[in-house]
């Protein structure tokens, strides 16, 4: 069926094929990238949009030496496929199957691990940096979207790059879409550059003929001096970067293989930094993907034909009820806003942009600008709630610490995505937010165990005059009542079974059923626990932790979250303060980054699922069997 990707095994295989035949390769990639993804799931519009730019590069750069770095590295299925992955498609993003971003162990042709936005350009500088220093001659390329540019190390990146002046290829991969659409000064700019590329052709011959401007006299040079910046901020595309020290090219259409081809050799063959900006249709391809490209960023199984989810569900989600929440918040009280960086739809504050677009703000990929966005209109009086992925907020530790909590202001983080999060894997997982959250004085760290709780959380945090961080994970929220009178008191845990004082359980988050779901199997074995569903990490409800820990033979904690910093080590701690010293147990992951997998494989994995719990806590009440064999002895 895939009569030229079936011979593609490394990226010299490209090198038999004519222009003919590698635009029947990229249509056969096309269907590849459909049939695969629409069966595992994953980053489909990305990839279906780059894959001429993707043959391209392999057809000018040799990975072997030649070194590329994939922003985020979600657009990379066809680099791997083209690079001898083919045959690990069926395992794409499962559970110890090929992953979704560059890994340096999976192939020599990964030189560098993403995930995380806007990182590209400063790697491959420091990537060249290292060449020229070791008298090496490698090519050194950074892919980025037009969305990851938004990001503020990027720009970081571009100001030392235009100083710096050394070999290195930036290529602008422009579809004009983050996840959803692209925001910003920047993406206007990039707008623009779009709608004159008749010019691009003639760059040589506009600076050609503004250098013939003739200069009479002293005044008359300074003249046209100026009237050529002019002229040339008018025609030439891409000035931004020129002015800066960055050599543009383009725009070229990203789906002409042979015109990128080009570029890509023009680039190579400049001495100093180059910027080649390819223009891409987002999805290009696949008619659902090319209309609804937000959609289908990152998608689950589904339908080719219909385009529909295999597994649609109507669950509703903690992220759903955050949006809804915010709606009903937001009604009647105007200081309300909702800020996000790039995800609305992920975080599902999608409803409230529509519903109050002036107290919305999407500030592109930029989680360190929002947290002190943030900062300033709590300062001035509103009450901002910043919706973030757990993982993503590792970006703003400095802002919360330094120009939120610092000044103590009243503001709330929610933070999606907190626990394993699946298939995005090591660079995506939430599992360190209580590590850097809970060293931060004023700060409040806040999990519920259900939709229910979640709502009433969040209107908690509109009264808790000090800043306030919800996380939860990517889950369904299994029972929400938005009319529940419950009621969250500052640092105040909740006892939610009392069979016993066999052994205390203290959970922290939705992670909790697993615990609920244990007792009950404990009890069924006659071992009667007590669990309690903490609300707080901090302040942690000390004074029922102590006391039930002083009742109980033994002590578990369950979070989903490293046991590093997490709930469990505060507890540990509070429990040595009082000279409790009982056997304690955490549950939580350990000091090893979390690979991908669905969340019930990396529960079991780690032994976080209720049978577990339920097992380790039995096995602990037995004999030990050495024990045993040494008394035989
Ligand atoms: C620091 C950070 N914030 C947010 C994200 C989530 N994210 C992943 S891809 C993406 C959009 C990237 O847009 P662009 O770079 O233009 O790539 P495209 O998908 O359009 O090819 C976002 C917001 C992330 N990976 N990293
Ligand atoms: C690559 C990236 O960072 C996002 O696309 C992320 O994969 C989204 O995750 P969710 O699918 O959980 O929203
Ligand atoms: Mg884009």
């Amino acid at each position: 069926m895939y009569k030229y990707l079936t011979n593609v095994n490394s990226p010299d295989d490209l090198k038999e094929l004519d222009e003919m035949e590698i635009e029947k390769l990229a249509n056969e990639i096309r269907f590849f990238l459909l049939e695969n993804v629409s069966k595992t799931g994953g980053h489909l519009a990305s990839n279906l949009g780059v894959i001429e730019l993707t043959l391209a590069m392999h057809s000018v750069f040799d990975t072997t030496t030649d070194k590329i770095v994939w922003d985020v590295g979600h657009q990379s299925y066809v680099h791997k496929l083209v690079t001898g992955r083919r045959n690990q498609f069926e395992s794409l993003r499962q559970y110890k199957g090929l992953s979704g971003f560059p890994k340096r162990g999976e192939s020599v042709h990964d030189h560098f691990e993403t995930g995380h936005s806007s990182t590209s350009i400063s790697a491959a500088l420091g990537i060249a940096t290292a060449r020229d220093l070791s008298n090496e001659t490698y090519d050194v390329t950074a892919i980025i979207g037009d969305g990851a540019l938004s990001g503020g190390m990027a720009f970081e990146a571009l100001n030392h790059v235009g100083q710096n002046k050394t070999n290195i290829n930036i290529i602008l991969n422009d579809n004009e879409m983050s996840i959803s659409e692209n925001t910003g000064g920047l993406s206007q700019y990039l707008a623009k550059v779009r709608a004159m590329p008749v010019y691009s052709k003639v760059k040589g011959d506009v600076e050609a003929l503004i250098n013939h401007i003739p200069a009479v006299g002293k005044s008359m040079v300074k003249t046209a001096g100026k009237a050529k910046d002019s002229i040339k901020y008018f025609f030439v595309p891409g000035v931004l970067f020129e002015e800066i020290g960055i050599t543009y090219i383009g725009p070229i259409d990203g789906h002409d293989y042979g015109r990128i081809q080009e570029a890509l050799k023009r680039a190579k063959a400049i001495k100093g930094p180059v910027l080649v900006h390819v223009l891409t249709k987002k999805g290009k391809g696949y008619i659902h993907a090319e209309e609804r490209p937000e959609k289908y960023h990152g998608v689950s199984s589904f339908d080719i034909s219909t385009g529909k989810p295999l597994k649609a569900s109507n669950k509703v989600s903690f992220s759903k009820v955050v949006g809804r929440t915010l709606v009903e918040i937001a009604e009647d009280n105007p200081k309300i806003t909702a800020i996000t960086a790039a995800m609305p739809d992920g975080t599902g504050i999608a409803e409230f942009s529509e519903k109050f677009p002036q107290r919305f703000f999407d500030v592109g990929i930029a989680e360190q600008h929002a947290v002190t966005l943030a900062a300033g209109q709590s300062v001035a009086g509103l009450h901002p709630f910043f919706a973030v992925y757990s993982t993503f907020l590792q970006r703003g530790f400095d802002q919360v610490l330094h120009d939120v909590a610092l000044q103590n202001l009243p503001l709330t983080l929610l933070l999606d995505r907190a626990g394993v999060v699946g298939a995005d894997g090591e660079t995506h997982q939430g599992i360190y937010d209580i590590g850097y959250l809970s060293l931060i004085p004023n700060l409040q760290i806040l999990s519920p165990e259900n939709g229910t709780e979640l709502h009433a959380m969040i209107k908690y945090s509109l009264e808790a005059k000090a800043p306030v961080a919800i996380r939860y994970p990517k889950a369904d929220a299994r029972e929400c009542d938005f009319n529940s009178d419950i009621k969250i008191a500052k640092g105040k845990a909740k006892i939610t079974k009392q069979y016993g004082d066999d052994v205390v359980v203290f959970a922290f988050g939705p992670i909790h059923k697993n615990a609920e779901e244990a007792v009950e199997k404990l009890r069924e074995q006659n071992t009667n626990a007590t669990l309690v569903n903490l609300r707080f990490a901090k302040p942690l409800d000390q004074q029922t932790i102590i006391d039930l820990s002083q009742k109980a033979g033994r002590i578990y904690t369950i979070e989903d979250h490293a046991l590093i910093g997490g709930v469990g080590s505060h507890i540990v701690q509070v429990l040595n303060e009082h000279q409790i010293s009982k056997p304690v147990y955490r549950f939580g992951y350990p000091d090893h980054f979390i690979h991908q997998g669905s969340i019930s494989e990396i529960y079991q994995e780690y032994g976080m699922d209720a049978e577990a719990i339920a097992n380790k806590i039995l096995s602990d009440a037995r004999p030990k069997l050495r024990n045993v064999k040494s008394f035989m002895k």
